[in-house]
């Protein structure tokens, strides 16, 4: 219920409260995700609306117009505030296609295609899992034609499926939600034909987040490779009198401690200490802990290396390694980490006859294959095994920026099975320093399909960013040749999600326009064309259709204000915003307009389609989303000069983005507002004290507001180092900042500009945020509140630093499309 997840400093509950406050309560967002990110098939939704708008719900209909109402209710009509909220779950419940496969039917009869695919469930406040296939039929060159299954299956309750190589097994992985074993099934065709219950003593949940995770069939699929949490060390039993190493007495005069602390690796990893290496027999459901790996190594993202002849196999894993402190791993590409080669003994029946013992450790240690680089993972072999092709965060790592740009490389894989630690490191994409105009920024790169490769076997495809858009690009490793293949007259963003052979299924999608499915094929060398493929997935309703085609976007070339002769010239190039607006100027007046800024800051806002930006834009405001120097996909040399000079470059970029609107009459200067998250909110709120007149609104999404309060408290104190003191920063971090320190942190703070803020400012604030907790937006709210400005604080007790649960999402959202109207009138 609200009252249980709400603490709003402007909504107090009235006698017949509950309704007030669910309508503000529960919590989402591409604002501090990467912007990486179907129909109604549950409860009638007027049902649902009964439970969020005061207006609608019975109790408060009948006792009249509560007590006490949050103010910016007044300054709405009954039925605008319902629309509203109608309009956005019609936003929110858009599926997501998460992963997808092909599979050969074997047949001659074509390929068959599987979605995974997400839905958020508000009254439920999860996310909805089910899958969707069709059977895809290529008639001739021109036309795809995909044969959809009637309706999706439910998958909740199912943390993630693996189909084998071959597409005859699916592996369903079911993560215990309490102290229950993990819950392992194998499944054919027909039926289940195996599940396996592994205990907590052996490990705890498989990770299935997208970086740790990796979970490999062999080619034989026999065996399964995945990466699971090490059981938990025992806790002490205390009674009467302390018994030694964690005693399994039950007396009832008995209670279990806590034990020594350990660190995890914080932001959404809360309690993930040490991610580790296991395989399982799927026939017997023998699970080992794969052996020799050093206890300072948290492991993941294993694949199985080709074949090799005998009884031994090698996994290829990445590894992190963590002596001292465990800093956060979410969003952070700047940790140092490896690929290691391990070898195992899979047939240990034979192997026994042999009188070889499982001591393959030992004659063969775990062995770095990348210890020239300080960067490798998303490890990819080759069809034909010949080598082995991995992502580098290098830049990342070596200068400190959490993010930056990637390059591509490989190594040969020994034919022999010899392996050494010396393999040389080749390059295959370098790092891009400053492309000229139009050219190739650079590989930006968030994931590998698992099978990247077209049949030649060395072209590999990938999506990265490009400037403001996401595209796909086909990377040959043996020439290094990089083409872009997705359209090059597009804007819109394309997202690479299976293939089918060398076939090419994408999703594309714009801010003003919901994914469309694409079918990709080449005509000739280098030439490839694009089919749209008709599916229910992304279907939305004929309200958020109109809507959107009223709308418009664009990408702008912003030249940068005071270049000077010192910066390099990448620094000096222009950066970009994306302006998404009305096709048609509302009584010939500009809409109000919301600036939206990134976090990281070394992210990027793509043309992607957004849920809630798109919900923001159609309810009348015009967007400014502006990638400021520093974000992704513009070359490293504009991305590194931000570090050492954020709350001043990324500031004035800001400004001078909106400067270029007003002058172009896209916007009036009468009805500027400013939203962002994270660093986005430390932009924000830098704005606001910068330029205090500049904007009537601004909202906030876990803001940071003091560094010098953040350093002490976040999972990420050497990210307030480097971004304060530029790559410098990176050896000067300490976790025990001098006076010195802190009071540069301060200085560098939205906080150091408080006394000049006017602007009303509504803060969004996750109560379990590890990356910038809570405090900073508190603090920052309070000490406005103190002044007399006027401010909004809803705190979600349950969210992170994504505020993405579905509750939160939706809450936050009508929020801040009613916070901003207010003040837009
Ligand atoms: C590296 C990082 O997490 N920085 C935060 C301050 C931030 O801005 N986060 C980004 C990734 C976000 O959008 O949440």
């Amino acid at each position: 219920m609200a009252s249980t997840t709400l603490v709003n400093n402007s909504i107090r509950s009235s006698g017949s409260g509950w309704c007030i406050n669910s309508l503000f309560t529960r919590a989402t967002s591409p604002f501090l995700s990467h912007n990486l990110h179907p129909h109604n098939l549950y409860r009638p939704i007027s049902l649902y609306h009964k439970r969020l708008s005061p207006f609608l719900a019975m109790d408060c209909s009948k006792a009249g117009q509560p007590k006490e109402m949050p103010s910016e209710l007044y300054a709405t009509t009954e039925e605008e505030y319902a629309s509203k909220s109608n309009l956005l779950q019609e936003f929110i419940k858009i599926s997501n296609i998460d992963k997808a496969w092909t599979f050969d039917s074997g047949d001659g009869m074509g390929t068959q295609t599987m979605f995974s695919i997400s839905q958020p469930n508000l009254l439920a406040n999860k996310k909805r899992k089910f899958m969707l296939s069709a059977a895809i039929s290529k008639e001739n060159k021109n036309s795809v034609t995909f044969q959809w299954s009637p309706f999706p299956v439910e998958m909740t309750g199912a943390s993630t499926i693996v189909p084998s190589p071959s597409g005859s097994k699916l592996l369903v992985v079911r993560n215990p939600e309490n102290e229950s074993p993990t819950q392992f099934e194998i499944w054919s065709q027909s039926q289940l034909e195996k599940e396996f219950h592994i205990p907590q003593t052996v490990h705890g949940s498989v990770y299935v987040d997208g970086w740790f995770e990796g979970i490999s069939w062999n080619s034989n699929e026999t065996f399964v490779a995945y990466v699971a949490e090490e059981p938990s060390p025992p806790k002490p039993t205390f009674s009467q009198g302390y018994k030694k190493g964690g005693s399994s007495d039950k007396d009832c005069d008995t209670w279990k401690g806590q034990g020594d602390w350990e660190e995890d690796w914080g932001e959404t990893y809360a309690g993930k200490r040490q991610p580790a290496l296991f395989v399982i027999n799927i026939n017997s459901g023998e699970v080992e802990a794969v052996k020799g790996i050093s206890k300072s190594l948290s492991v993941g993202q294993v694949v199985w290396a080709p074949s090799a002849e005998g009884l031994y196999q090698y996994l290829v894993f990445v590894g992190w390694s963590s002596n001292t402190r465990k800093l956060g791993i979410k969003y952070c590409y700047n940790r140092t980490c490896a690929l290691y080669a391990a070898r195992i003994l899979l047939h240990k029946s034979e192997a026994n006859e042999l009188e070889l013992k499982d001591n393959s450790f030992e004659d063969f240690p775990v062995v770095n294959l990348t210890q020239s680089i300080s960067s490798a993972f998303f490890p990819r072999f080759s069809p034909d095994g010949k080598f082995l092709v991995f992502l580098s965060a290098k830049c990342s790592v070596d200068s400190g920026a959490h993010s930056a740009t990637d390059s591509l490389h490989k190594i040969e894989w020994p034919t022999n099975g010899k392996l050494s630690p010396s393999e040389t490191v080749f390059d295959v994409i370098p790092v891009v320093l400053c492309a000229e105009d139009g050219c190739f920024p650079g590989l930006y790169c968030s994931s590998i399909l698992i099978n990247p490769w077209l049949s030649d076997g060395h072209t590999m495809i990938l999506s990265s960013i490009w400037c403001s858009s996401q595209v796909i690009i086909s990377v040959n490793v043996l020439s290094g040749e990089l083409l872009r293949i997705s359209p090059t007259e597009s804007n819109s963003s394309w997202n690479v999600l299976t293939l089918d052979g060398d076939n090419i299924i994408a999703e594309c999608s714009s801010p003003v326009d919901v994914p469309q499915i694409k079918y990709g094929y080449l005509v000739e060398k280098d030439t490839w064309s694009w089919l749209n493929v008709s599916s229910p997935i992304y279907r939305c309703s004929e309200k958020v259709r109109s809507l959107l085609s009223s709308l418009q976007f664009s990408i702008m070339k912003i030249p940068v204000k005071n270049a000077s002769a010192d910066m390099t010239k990448g620094a000096k190039k222009p950066f970009e915003a994306i302006f998404v607006s009305s096709k048609s100027k509302r009584d010939g007046a500009c809409d109000p307009l919301i600036v939206l800024l990134h976090g990281g800051p070394h992210s990027v806002w793509t043309t992607s389609f957004s849920k809630s930006s798109a919900f923001l834009s159609s309810i009348g405001y015009s967007l400014l989303i502006v990638n400021y120097r520093g974000s992704l996909g513009f070359g490293e040399e504009a991305l590194q000069s931000l570090p050492g000079n954020v709350g001043s470059q990324d500031v004035n970029d800001v400004l001078t983005a909106i400067d270029h609107v007003i002058d172009m009459g896209l916007a009036g200067p009468s009805k500027l507002t400013v939203l962002g998250g994270s660093h986005g909110g430390f932009l924000t709120t830098h704005l606001i004290g910068q330029a205090p007149d500049k904007f009537v609104a601004a909202a906030v999404r876990n803001p940071v507001c003091n560094l010098a309060l953040m350093v002490g408290t976040t999972d990420i104190p050497d990210w307030c180092y480097v971004e304060s003191y530029g790559s410098k920063g990176k050896k000067s971090f300490t976790e025990s900042p001098s006076p010195d320190e802190l009071t540069l942190f301060y200085s560098k703070s939205p906080i150091s500009h408080l006394s000049k803020v006017k602007t009303p400012t509504l803060f969004l604030l996750g109560a379990q945020d590890l990356r910038v907790p809570v405090s900073n937006g508190l603090q920052y709210a309070r000490a406005l509140k103190e002044k007399g400005v006027e401010t909004k604080v809803i705190v979600f007790p349950k969210d992170v630093h994504g505020i993405d649960r579905p509750q939160s999402d939706f809450e936050s959202f009508l929020n801040i499309g009613l916070w901003f109207k207010k003040y837009c009138k």
